[in-house]
């Protein structure tokens, strides 16, 4: 079962003026168990959509510290289909990862990728972005296909609602949302397998406030904040944290979906989440821009032609502890499969050693200042 033990930061304020402008620090160091180890938090998981993230091995992800990778439910329902994963052994042995894996649900890609949805009280009617044909994915069918899978931790089958929404709408769909965890949860017969709940709301505090509660007194092992990342303003997206997390269990853990940059993940933190997945150090580095402390490098710029340094000097990835920036630039632009392969290795590697840091600075009791130091150098 998932079990949770965090270690909160202090919660005395220190008396100078920064640590109340800062505010109250919410950040806390877990250890998750599940069936496939213990892993610390916060934490940042990899996305392997299709079971496999894309352009690393296992092997390389497990050097770098992956300790949760995400996977998608939607996808893998579409294509192989989650019946023929379960008879290969499960995802796990399917891919090769003895990690923890995490499936979302399809609740945001049924809703981004699907084009001509319909959604009613029984589920989402949408069609296939591979070939066009109808399905449907109801709260039943996204949790049997999840069992099929066999990852360590499943998300109920939710709605994303889109950013702007009206109140109205908003309100019914977070409604709706709230049915379905309930179905998700009767539909869900794994043991050993825990089923996590998904807070939404859109950008209405009292709708997130609602959703928190409902969802809360169902008792999940485990919420997922859902509906943000999805084009509102940061601010904005800290303020539903800020309205959202406090109402959470602090026992148990806080997943924040679909996020992203160390900028927000050190927001996040502060508010007291301990788990994050993104495409984007994936989806930025086959594009060639690497991820650092100060900001993006694209290494794919003429800048970069006779840089013979590495990406990041103090990097300890595979990547910058063997090859240059001219290296890597020249294999993008010769479409050389290995430089995507290197910028991807940087990037994942980053953000998991980011998430160490931060872990880190709440142990020694010191997030505030190490969040003080971090955002003043980055740039967005
Ligand atoms: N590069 C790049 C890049 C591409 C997309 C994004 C947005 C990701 N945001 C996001 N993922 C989500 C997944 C989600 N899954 C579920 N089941 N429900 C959500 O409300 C939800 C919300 C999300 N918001 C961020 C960066
Ligand atoms: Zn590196």
């Amino acid at each position: 079962m998932l079990t949770c033990a965090f270690a909160g930061q202090k919660k005395v304020l220190a008396a100078y003026e920064e640590a109340v402008k800062c505010g109250y620090s919410g950040a806390r160091a877990g250890r998750l168990h599940t069936p496939h180890g213990v892993f610390d938090t916060p934490m940042f998981m990899p996305v392997g959509t299709q079971a496999t993230v894309k352009a690393v091995s296992p092997r390389e992800l497990k050097e770098m510290g992956a300790q949760i990778i995400l996977s998608n439910t939607y996808h893998l329902y579409l294509r192989p289909g989650t019946e023929l994963v379960a008879e290969a052994g499960g995802l796990h042995r399917f891919m090769d990862w003895d990690g923890g894996i995490l499936t979302d649900s399809g609740g945001f890609q049924v809703f981004s990728l699907g084009p001509l949805r319909k959604i009613t009280e029984e589920g989402a009617a949408f069609r296939s972005h591979i070939d066009g044909s109808t399905q449907f994915l109801s709260p039943e069918i996204a949790i049997k296909a999840q069992m099929n899978l066999g990852a360590d931790i499943i998300m109920a089958f939710d709605e994303c609602i889109p950013y702007p929404a009206e109140y109205q709408y908003a309100k019914l769909s977070t409604e709706r949302t709230t049915r379905w965890a309930e179905r998700s949860q009767k539909a869900h017969t794994r043991s050993g397998q825990a089923l996590f709940a998904i807070v939404q709301g859109g950008m209405y505090q009292d709708l997130r406030r609602v959703s928190a509660n409902d969802l809360v007194s169902l008792d999940f092992p485990g919420y997922g904040i859902g509906g943000l990342s999805v084009g509102e303003p940061k601010p904005v997206m800290y303020e539903m944290l800020e309205q959202t997390v406090p109402l959470l269990p602090e026992n148990k853990p806080r997943y924040l979906m679909g996020v992203g940059t160390p900028d927000c993940l050190v927001e996040a933190v502060r508010y007291g989440i301990d788990m994050f997945d993104c495409v984007f150090p994936t989806r930025v580095a086959r594009n060639g821009t690497a991820m650092t402390k100060s900001g993006r490098l694209v290494v794919k710029n003429a800048a970069y032609a006779k840089d013979f340094l590495p990406i990041d000097e103090n990097c300890g990835c595979y990547a910058c502890q063997n090859f240059s920036r001219a290296y890597i630039r020249h294999l993008l632009k010769a479409d050389e499969i290995f430089g995507l392969r290197l910028t991807t290795i940087h990037n994942l590697y980053f953000l998991l050693d980011f998430t160490k840091k931060m872990r880190q600075a709440i142990l020694e009791d010191r997030f505030l200042s190490f969040r003080e130091e971090f955002l003043a150098q980055y740039c967005k």
